[in-house]
């Protein structure tokens, strides 16, 4: 298992050995022992999977504040995502900035999104699956979405053939600085 940071701390790549052989192939996509010897000791609770038809679907950007925050291991297991997280830890040196990471099936790789950010995705591929593990389990009443277009945080979508699609809730999302966020 490789990981490596994508430049805002606590945000990292992930990618598990593929053992390859004339079948296919085999991968751990997930080991407590391992991840917890790198430094990431969280506790999942809830596995999530979203299928989207067609490219440019953009479900974003969402989290749930205090106190049921939710890190987030997402994955690809059909297709591919630009994913993305900002920082809206109120008082970071990073607030407000967004990273993103490339995320396919084909490469096998995997993105943790820690707590204090907002995360989106979009996809780039007709017929792309997402799975995810999350730290806390659903909550209505504490999750938020921030618009995936506000211009302060500025993210450089790609653009999709036809455009986006979105749901009505990340149509009516608030900017940064009206949303609630992470003291
Ligand atoms: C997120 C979630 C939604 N739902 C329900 C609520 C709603 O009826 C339906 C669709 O919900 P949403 O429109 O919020 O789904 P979606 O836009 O795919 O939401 C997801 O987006 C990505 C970017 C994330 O980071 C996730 O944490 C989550 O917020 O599923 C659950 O039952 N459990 C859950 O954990």
């Amino acid at each position: 298992m490789e990981i490596r940071s994508l430049g805002i701390d606590g945000v990292l790549e992930i990618i598990p050995k593929r053992h390859g052989d004339a079948r296919g192939f085999f991968m751990e996509t997930y080991n407590a022992e391992r991840f917890s010897q790198a430094g990431i000791d969280l506790v999942f609770v809830q596995d999530n999977h979203s299928y989207s038809a067609t490219a440019g679907v953009l479900r974003g950007l969402h989290y749930q504040l205090e106190p049921r925050a939710q890190d987030k291991l997402l994955r690809v297991i059909r297709g591919s995502i630009l994913d993305v997280a900002v920082d809206i830890r109120r008082g970071s040196k990073t607030f407000g900035k967004w990273v993103a990471c490339e995320i396919s099936a084909e490469k096998g790789n995997q993105i943790l999104v820690p707590k204090g950010f907002a995360h989106g995705f979009v996809t780039l591929v007709p017929d792309t699956e997402v799975l995810y593990k999350v730290t806390d389990t659903y909550s209505p009443e504490h999750d938020r979405s921030v618009r995936f277009d506000d211009p302060v945080i500025g993210i450089e979508w790609p653009s999709v053939a036809g455009g986006f699609q979105l749901s009505d809730k990340d149509l009516k999302a608030p900017i940064l600085a009206d949303a609630e966020v992470f003291a």
